[in-house]
C-alpha cells in the first residue's frame, strides 16, 4: 500500500468517526496524520451544518487546527466529563491493545483517553496486527537522567533510541519532555512491559494502551469497518 492509498483509508476512517460527534457534545480530539482528516471534516460540519461541540485537545498542534475552524477547546480541567474521544493509533492487536506515541502525544492522549467515558481510534488497516511491538515503543522520560534511563533500557534488551528531529535534536513534547522508542519487534507480555516501564524511575508515560479502547474505525478498501471491544 503506498501513501495516498494508506491516506485515502485515514480519511475515510476520520470522516466515519466524525458522525459520532454531535451537538453539546465535549469531544476528545487526539493528534496524528488521521486525526487532521477527522478534524477536518468536523471543520467542515461546523461550518457548514451549524455543529456546535466543544474540544479538548491532546496536542497543541490539534488545538491549533480545530480553532482554525472555530471549534471551541477548552481545557481539560475546564470539563467535568468528556462524551467520547476519538485518537489515531499506530498499531492495535485483537485484544483491543494498542501502542500510540508516534506523533509523541502519548502522555496528553492518555490523560484524555482516560478521562473519557468511551474511546474511539482510528486506524488504516496497515495498524491491525497480530502481535504488537513492530512498531517502536515510545517512551516519554524526562531529560533530566535519560541517558541513564536508556542504559537501563539497553540493559535490559529493549533496543532504545532516543528519537530525534531532522536537525539532530532530541523531539520534546508538549510537556517538553524528550521521547525514546523501544525497538522491540514483538511484545507478548503487554501488561508486564508496562509494569516495568512505569515503575522506571525518570520514566514519566508510556505508550502502550492496554485495553483502553471501546471501538476501532478501520479504514479498509472495502469501506471503514468497526471493531468493537467485548471487554469495555
Ligand atoms: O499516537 C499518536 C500521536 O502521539 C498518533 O495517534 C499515532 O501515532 C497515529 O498517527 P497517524 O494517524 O499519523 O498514523
Amino acid at each position: 500500500m503506498d501513501k495516498a492509498q494508506q491516506d485515502a483509508l485515514k480519511k475515510a476512517a476520520g470522516i466515519e468517526a466524525a458522525k459520532l460527534i454531535q451537538n453539546g457534545m465535549i469531544a476528545g480530539l487526539g493528534t496524528g496524520s488521521t486525526v487532521r482528516f477527522l478534524v477536518d471534516e468536523l471543520g467542515r460540519r461546523v461550518q457548514e451544518e451549524g455543529l456546535q461541540f466543544t474540544g479538548v485537545t491532546t496536542s497543541r498542534r490539534t488545538q491549533k487546527q480545530a480553532e482554525g475552524y472555530g471549534i471551541k477547546i477548552v481545557n481539560i480541567d475546564d470539563v467535568d466529563h468528556i462524551d467520547i474521544t476519538i485518537d489515531g493509533a499506530d498499531e492495535v492487536d485483537k485484544n483491543f491493545n494498542g501502542i500510540k506515541g508516534g506523533g509523541a502525544a502519548l502522555l496528553w492522549e492518555k490523560i484524555v483517553a482516560i478521562n473519557s467515558n468511551k474511546v474511539v481510534w482510528i486506524v488504516d488497516q496497515s495498524k491491525v496486527v497480530d502481535t504488537i511491538g513492530k512498531f517502536p515503543l515510545p517512551v516519554e522520560v524526562i531529560p533530566f537522567g535519560s541517558g541513564q534511563v536508556v542504559r537501563k533500557f539497553e540493559a535490559k534488551g529493549y533496543k532504545p533510541t532516543l528519537r530525534l528531529d531532522a536537525d539532530g535534536n532530541p523531539v520534546l513534547t508538549d510537556e517538553n519532555d524528550y521521547v525514546v522508542d523501544l525497538h522491540l519487534e514483538r511484545i507478548d507480555h503487554p501488561q508486564e512491559l508496562a509494569e516495568d516501564l512505569i515503575h522506571t524511575v525518570g520514566v514519566v508515560e508510556h505508550g502502550l494502551f492496554l485495553n483502553m479502547v471501546d471501538q476501532v474505525i478501520v479504514g479498509d478498501p472495502a469501506g471503514p469497518r468497526v471493531l468493537t471491544n467485548p471487554n469495555k
